[in-house]
């Protein structure tokens, strides 16, 4: 058996055909353990050896962590110039990186998680949230209001029947109600007047009253037309505030690629798990080729190639069918190709996997795989297993478990691979009560923790002030607001007047708008621009630097000079040639120190502020820069007030999509241009500097009366009392970069941050937290490359919360070698020893499925899932008796194992 590693393995024949596929479009299908994710970064270094720039590759998953999976190997694979142009990441990620960077939406959009969209319907519906969130039935009933509003816009869009995301969500009954108020207006059925019904929820509920309305459907009426009211009015509230739930960024992004906006296509697109993805993800997908010639003619290095195992297929839940991969396959004829060895099992475990899918899941024994070795079990590597009832079974599990882990060698893992969330959470207290040290991924995700949720909600603000959906959750977290939904009110008003939440934190009373228009009025401003040698403040080194004092928005002096640099100045900024190059022949050029001292000569000792658009960044690297060149300067302490247009521009208008001084130039109608030459932007930046001042007076009684109100007083003092002191160090440390071997400043504020919660009595415990901090640091961060909590933040505020318990269970900083998992979060995962529990007939096929042969067909699957993820012994646990029984006191082994007991031994 072959366990190589990324850098030894040599690919077999079927993955060194696929590995070198070019041109087409193609479906790759291939059995558990084939290696479709090990191919996956050598089809890139392929393609890119045949000429395809890493740009122009799009690398698309269903899930986050295959996507993680994906770039790391892709990272550790390929250590070549430019790599990190591709896109790697799973299909909501790609939409929303899609959506931002075509303007589609503000944005100041932010994208919020299913705990966000039941805080906003519960506020409507007025119920707790907390009760909401722990109760079953009222989530889904939320969620179907969700999809209601979903399936709404998918038919204002026109978008196709097949590719509606959740149909279902209109029942029988609601269409049947939606068909009798039409009659009763006198109108056909139609899609509009669906959408009419939809958008005039009091008329139709007057309708339903009227004699007109067939009177035995009056009660269920009520309950279609509530359901669409609150779809109605969540999607009006998002539209409202910028906000966009996960099925938002497909709809978004169908609509535009479909609408004709010209945006990037991409001529090499790779996607996997393809089983497990929607209709409509596949459309995007699609629509996003270039090889469908929409932007360019197809040429032969055109590639689109998806990769897939029908018989891992168990995420019905969540909208993936079956049918997905048919329409695939149908699109591929002729081009289906297939992997042929199994490289993770030994032979025993792949020819009982084999049987299992051509007697269970129809598999074509053709297209079944072969071993990589010829091992034989030794006893004890396949068995089954079985206890008197359920609570046995338990401790059964929970000791062997512990005997085989004493027994194992150092690094080999075991799994008990679970059915539900309430298995995983016993068998983990059985093994903890046995002393078994092991990591568990179900139930609650760590992430999803209020707790956890918390301290990331303190590093996105931290990273970005205007973040309100972190906001909300800090002010939670904080007892500044009683509830999320309390907390976006507050956060609404406040957007309406320009105020961002760490105005309050400000050391003096007036807030950041406040203080520009006075120091507009009464002092000196000098913008000012640095064109650099790259994007990293504490290294690179500033090649130009322009400035233009202006009083009460008047010129009264302009300054410009260029600076020498042993750095290389890169050719290119993005897509164009980078015009300092040229510039630089034709002007002086000075010494780092002289060039400095003239431009503080320029700013002069007075009551001067700088500003700059995005002026965060110029004025760091100015400070890095003095302190290498002319370090008996304290750049901080002679210039401590600096303003940004940037953030000016975020809190008067945001709604914009885009504040990059370019497009606010080109929206604006301001006079000035965006060269990208230091004093060209300063030009402009003048232009935004008066756009800001006019604009932001008329916001300043508004303000001034809001923040007079007792009740907010109130409310900022909670906040200045959690917070400020705390948000201060925080924000000092941002810049400061900590020696090699320091714990990573980000898991450090982590820490800080919960403290900070412990202190006050907010904090519950979190046995696992230990897990998320180990994790970031082992993992995700590397200190020696982004050493500053700043790039820190920078390289992976975004990632963070992605981040699901089962990314831990891969990583290298947890210690654990015994793991329990539900089958969908072992999925794409592998362990030594698998152990799979209450392998009855009842659980697996479910008692509840028997009837619905899709199902029935999705629960062996399941248990195929479950048991391919052994690399050495397989146990197969099931119990006798079951107390609470489904029918009848005695049960059996889950039917779906009957063809391949003789390949285990029973113990
Ligand atoms: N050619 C090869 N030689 C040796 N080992 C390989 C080879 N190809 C894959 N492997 C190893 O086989 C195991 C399974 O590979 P991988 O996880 O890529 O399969 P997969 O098709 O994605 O599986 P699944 O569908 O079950 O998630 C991994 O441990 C991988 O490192």
């Amino acid at each position: 058996m072959n366990h190589t590693t990324q850098h030894t393995w040599q690919p077999d024949e079927s993955q060194q055909k696929v590995i070198e596929m070019v041109g087409g479009r193609h479906l790759v299908l291939a059995p558990p353990g084939c290696g479709k994710t090990q191919i996956l970064a050598e089809r890139v270094r392929h393609a890119h050896a045949q000429g395809m720039d890493y740009d122009a590759m799009l690398c698309l998953t269903f899930t986050n962590r295959a996507a993680r999976g994906m770039r790391e190997r892709i990272q550790l694979n390929i250590d070549d110039v430019g790599i990190e142009q591709i896109f790697v990441g799973n299909v909501h990620r790609f939409c929303s990186h899609f959506l931002f960077e075509n303007r589609v939406v503000p944005a100041e959009s932010a994208i919020i998680d299913e705990d966000t969209v039941v805080s906003i319907l519960a506020n409507y519906l007025q119920e707790d949230e907390g009760k909401v969130q722990a109760n079953f039935n009222r989530r889904r009933a939320y969620s179907e209001i969700m999809f209601f509003s979903h399936l709404m816009e998918e038919i204002k869009m026109g978008l196709p029947r097949e590719l509606r995301q959740h149909p279902d969500c209109a029942t029988p009954t609601d269409v049947q109600v939606m068909r009798a108020l039409c009659r009763a207006v006198g109108k056909e059925f139609t899609a509009d007047q669906m959408v009419d019904i939809y958008e005039h929820n009091d008329y139709y509920v007057d309708v339903a009253r009227s004699a007109a309305f067939d009177a035995s459907l009056r009660q269920v009426a009520d309950r279609t037309l509530f359901k669409m009211k609150y779809a109605h009015a969540y999607t009006a509230y998002k539209q409202q505030y910028n906000l966009l739930d996960f099925e938002d960024l497909l709809i978004k992004t169908y609509a535009t690629l479909r609408g004709g906006t010209p945006c990037k296509r991409y001529p090499w697109i790779q996607v996997d798990e393809v089983q497990d993805l929607n209709r409509l993800q596949l459309a995007i997908i699609d629509a996003l080729w270039a090889g469908n010639g929409a932007d360019t003619a197809p040429s032969q290095a055109h590639t689109l190639m998806f990769l897939g195992d029908e018989q891992q297929a168990i995420f019905s839940f969540m909208g993936a069918k079956l049918a997905t991969l048919e329409a695939i396959k149908r699109q591929c004829k002729g081009s289906v190709h297939h992997l042929h060895v199994n490289h993770r099992s030994p032979k025993y475990l792949v020819d009982m996997l084999n049987r299992f899918a051509a007697d269970q899941l129809a598999a074509d024994p053709d297209l079944l795989p072969r071993p990589d070795n010829d091992d034989k079990a030794q006893p004890g590597d396949m068995q089954i297993r079985d206890s008197r009832d359920i609570d046995d079974e338990l401790q059964d599990v929970a000791r062997y478990v512990k005997t085989l882990a004493q027994q194992a060698p150092d690094r080999e893992t075991t799994a008990v691979v679970v059915n539900s969330n309430k298995d995983a959470d016993q068998l983990s207290e059985t093994l903890t009560a046995l002393d078994v040290s092991h990591f568990k991924v179900s139930g609650t995700d760590i992430f999803a923790l209020p707790q956890v949720k918390w301290l990331l909600a303190h590093l996105s603000v931290l990273s970005n002030e205007l973040n309100h959906i972190a906001w909300s959750q800090l002010l939670t977290g904080l007892r500044v607001c009683e509830s999320e939904a309390s907390a976006r009110g507050w956060l609404r008003k406040m957007r309406d007047l320009a105020i961002s939440p760490a105005d309050f934190l400000r050391p003096n009373d007036d807030t950041y708008l406040q203080e520009f228009l006075s120091l507009y009025e009464r002092d000196d401003i000098v913008v000012f621009d640095t064109e650099t040698t790259g994007l990293n403040v504490f290294e690179d080194d500033i090649v130009q630097i322009a400035a233009e004092k202006i009083r009460q928005g008047r010129s009264v002096a302009k300054f410009s000079v260029y600076i020498e640099t042993d750095r290389t100045i890169p050719a290119m900024l993005g897509d164009i040639a980078n015009p300092i190059i040229e510039e630089r022949r034709h002007h002086q050029i000075h010494s780092h120190a002289d060039a400095l001292r003239m431009f503080l000569d320029f700013v002069g000792d007075g009551q001067v502020a700088l500003m700059g658009h995005n002026a965060e960044y110029d004025y760091r690297i100015m400070d890095y820069n003095l302190r290498r060149y002319l370090p008996e300067v304290d750049w901080q302490r002679r210039c401590p007030r600096c303003f940004d247009t940037l953030k000016l521009m975020r809190l008067l208008r945001p709604d914009l999509k885009a504040y990059k001084l370019k497009h606010l130039l080109a929206e604006l109608h301001l006079e000035g241009e965006n060269s990208h030459l230091a004093d060209d932007d300063v030009n402009a930046t003048v232009s935004l500097v008066g756009y800001c001042y006019a604009h932001g007076s008329e916001w300043l009684d508004g303000q001034r009366a809001y923040l007079a109100s007792p009740s907010v007083r109130q409310r900022v003092d909670r906040l200045r009392r959690a917070y400020q002191s705390f948000y201060d160090e925080a924000r000092q440390r941002l810049y400061e970069r900590l020696p090699e071997g320091d714990e990573p400043a980000l898991v450090g504020e982590m820490k800080r941050m919960a403290d900070l919660l412990k202190e006050k009595g907010w904090w519950k415990d979190v046995p696992k937290i230990d897990y998320v901090y180990r994790f970031l640091a082992g993992d995700i961060i590397d200190p020696a490359s982004e050493p500053s909590l700043k790039e820190q933040l920078d390289h992976h505020v975004m990632e963070l919360s992605t981040f699901k318990e089962a990314d831990l269970c891969s990583s290298t900083a947890i210690d654990d070698r015994v793991f329990v998992s539900t089958i969908h979060k072992a999925k794409g995962l592998e362990f030594n020893n698998v152990v799979v529990f209450d392998v009855v007939d009842g659980r697996i096929p479910n008692f509840y499925n028997q009837g619905k042969p899709d199902l029935m067909a999705e629960d062996a699957r399941k248990l195929y899932v479950a048991m391919s993820r052994a690399k050495k012994r397989l146990v197969v646990w099931w119990s006798r008796m079951r107390p609470q029984a489904y029918s009848g006191p005695e049960q059996r082994l889950s039917r779906f194992m009957d063809g391949v007991r003789a390949f285990f031994d029973n113990v």
